[in-house]
């Protein structure tokens, strides 16, 4: 019923882990497939129906060509120039380190065969993800090259396989194409490292002034409030910290236009790097929040607690008003930013925002994010509530954890104040909208040209 589809073959070069994935494929998605080995009579299996010839026999069966073969082995393809010249040639190669060599593996094929029209794609994809069909992961493929018909012949293939094509560029691009398959969650990384850090440089403040503090003055050991106490004091003031982190960029790069007066100059390249890891920096938050209501809902089963509480049951003790207040108005905060930091957590999930207009996503992220931080760090205040009058908080003069946590939200909760005046406000808007910029500044003379 498809005649053209089924007379159409296509050639594949290599019959390795890859070239039979992808023959398996395209032979499920009607293709006739060729391939082009080395030792066609000798070569592992290859999937039902495919023909295996040698690579020039081969080259003459399709004009586009895929090399499921490792950079290392390009150069013999140089032979082949009279058979190659006019295809479209297939780079589908990666490397298994960044930087292995001076150029990317497209553009040292194009140079072997200046005649050949030198595609790259379905580097990202991998031999496993091609045989088990089209699942999320798999769904989408960069594609790159110079010749826009050659893209296009090798798009449609992509597009019969099932898979997204992203079309970027030049064959100048492959060089970011190859380097995808390396990147080990690099959106992850600062984040991850700022939490490390800070939690581990809190556990070691804690440290000494929980555990080693009572041990040198009261001689007694309670080295066992590390496990549930101290992580249940480091989470909390990470999390805290790192969720005022994810909106002091935004903070930061409004004052800077504000200063700058124009909204035409590039922000360094930190305040860059920082913007673009807020997500991952609020997830990690989030995670960190999370184990926090979790240590806190185990309190009560905790051996020391219960203990406590029976050592207390025969003696009356009055019953405080204010402390009720306190302790209920901490945790009703607590409770009500928990709630609001999940549900930014799922509205920044890729299938939840893609559902959200521009301007609902940012009213969440932005307004509700605030009110988020702003509640999570009353939250720290009322839990404080009237101990920093108290000398018993200034142990070796240090402040307790909780104090340091809210210093970072409160400026950050300070600058947004500030930026709420409304004439700060409205300035920044006419800077936003590009309505007013500093003329002298030769960046902008240079942009406005
Ligand atoms: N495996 C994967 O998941 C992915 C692989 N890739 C890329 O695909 C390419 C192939 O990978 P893969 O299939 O895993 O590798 P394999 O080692 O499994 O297969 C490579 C094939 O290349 C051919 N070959 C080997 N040496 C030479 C040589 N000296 N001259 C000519 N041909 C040679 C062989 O085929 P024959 O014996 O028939 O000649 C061999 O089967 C690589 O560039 C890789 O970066 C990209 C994305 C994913
Ligand atoms: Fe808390």
């Amino acid at each position: 019923t498809m005649p053209d589809l089924i007379q159409q073959s296509l050639c594949i070069f290599g019959t390795g882990d890859l070239g039979r994935s992808l023959g398996h494929r395209l032979f499920q998605s009607g293709y006739r497939v060729v391939y082009g080995s080395r030792r066609p009579d000798s070569c592992g299996p290859v999937p039902q129906g495919a023909q295996v010839l040698n690579h020039a026999e081969a080259a003459q069966s399709s004009r586009i060509i895929f090399l499921c073969i490792n950079r290392e082995h390009y150069s013999f393809l140089q032979a082949l120039a009279p058979q190659l010249n006019g295809k479209v040639l297939v780079d589908v190669s990666n490397n298994p380190e960044k930087d292995m060599f001076p150029e990317a593996n497209a553009v040292y094929l194009q140079r072997l065969l200046p005649e050949a029209y030198v595609v790259k794609a379905l580097n990202t994809l991998s031999a496993w993800g091609l045989q088990n069909g089209p699942s999320d992961a798999n769904r989408q493929t960069f594609i790159c090259g110079d010749s826009a018909e050659a893209k296009q012949a090798v798009s449609e293939v992509c597009t019969r396989l099932g898979l997204l094509v992203l079309d970027r560029g030049g064959v100048g691009a492959s060089r970011e194409l190859e380097d995808f398959p390396l990147q080990l969650f690099p959106m992850w990384k600062l984040p991850m490292r700022i939490a490390v850090g800070l939690s581990g440089a809190f556990f070691f403040y804690l440290l000494i002034r929980d555990v080693i503090y009572t041990y040198v003055y009261e001689g007694k050991d309670v080295s066992f409030r590390i496990l549930v106490s101290l992580a249940n004091k480091v989470f909390p003031i990470v999390s805290l910290i790192m969720l005022a982190l994810c909106y002091l960029p935004g903070v930061m790069a409004a004052l800077l236009q504000l200063h700058r007066g124009t909204k035409y100059r590039r922000f360094p390249d930190w305040l860059d790097r920082w913007m673009l890891c807020r997500k991952q920096m609020g997830l990690v938050a989030l995670a960190l929040a999370s184990l926090h209501v979790l240590y806190t809902l185990i309190i009560p089963i905790r051996y020391y607690v219960r203990y406590r509480i029976g050592a207390l049951k025969n003696q009356t003790t009055e019953f405080f008003n204010i402390l009720a207040w306190r302790t209920d108005s901490y945790y009703s905060m607590g409770v009500l930013g928990f709630a609001l930091f999940i549900l930014l957590g799922i509205t920044s999930l890729p299938s939840v925002s893609n559902a959200l207009s521009w301007r609902e996503f940012s009213f969440i992220q932005s307004k509700l994010g605030y009110v988020t931080l702003f509640l999570c760090t009353l939250h720290g205040y009322l839990y404080g509530w009237d101990k920093f009058l108290h000398l018993y908080s200034y142990k070796w003069y240090t402040l307790p954890g909780y104090m340091l946590s809210l210093v970072v939200p409160t400026v950050v909760l300070g600058l947004k104040l500030l930026l709420l005046l409304p004439c700060v406000d409205r300035r920044l808007t006419r800077i936003r909208r590009g309505w007013e910029h500093t003329p002298q500044d030769p960046s902008v003379q240079k942009l406005l040209i």
